[in-house]
């Protein structure tokens, strides 16, 4: 699908319904604003994302960072080709949606145009007590063994949008992976 050029690189952020995709760029772009913004406070409201949300965040450069909403599932693949990162995010206090996020996510990373782009798995909304613990969901997911046999490099961390814990990595995450 074409999209108006903008300045700076483009990062895909993309996931289930209701992961915090909404929640996390907000928070990053208060994290890394100018006033350095040290308490995020009580975590914004947000509405399910219909189409596609545009946040710019400046990182030493300016990138922008494009979700699509969880029910754009079945075209996000309109948007691999502008993209030069992508961001997947899974709600880790929802192990029913397992099986759906592993599908959707060996969907993207088989996908042609993402070959060879950097991949970072999210693990989101660790402050929720789940019945399930991470380590029993990362196994379930697999996680280990889609790491070895992607093409892409992945790497995984685990976040709270809401308390904003795991949030400074993501910055990180995103210096390290500074695209052109
Ligand atoms: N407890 C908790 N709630 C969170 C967290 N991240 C997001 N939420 C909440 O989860 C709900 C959905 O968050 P959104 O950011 O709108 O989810 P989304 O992934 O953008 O959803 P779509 O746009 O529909 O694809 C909101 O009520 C958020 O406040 C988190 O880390 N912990
Ligand atoms: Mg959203």
């Amino acid at each position: 699908m074409a999209t108006a050029a903008r300045e700076g690189a483009m990062y895909l952020l993309l996931g289930g319904s209701g992961a915090g995709k909404t929640l996390l760029v907000k928070r990053l772009q208060k994290l890394s604003s100018k006033d350095g913004a040290k308490e995020l406070g009580e975590p914004p409201a947000t509405l399910p994302t219909v189409g596609t949300n545009l946040t710019d965040l400046s990182l030493g450069k300016k990138i922008t960072v494009r979700e699509l909403g969880g029910c754009m599932g079945p075209i996000w693949s309109s948007y691999y080709s502008d993209c030069c990162s992508v961001l997947y995010m899974i709600d880790a206090a929802r192990p029913t949606q397992i099986s759906s996020s592993c599908v959707q996510l060996l969907s993207l990373l088989s996908a042609e145009k993402l070959a060879s782009v950097p991949v970072l798995i999210i693990f989101n909304k660790i402050d929720l007590p789940c019945y399930m613990s991470l380590v029993e969901m990362k196994s379930l997911f697999r996680i280990q063994d889609i790491i070895t046999f992607a093409k892409q490099p992945i790497a995984v961390l685990e976040t709270s949008a809401r308390d904003g814990t795991g949030l400074s990595n993501v910055l990180q995450w995103f210096n390290s992976t500074l695209c052109n």
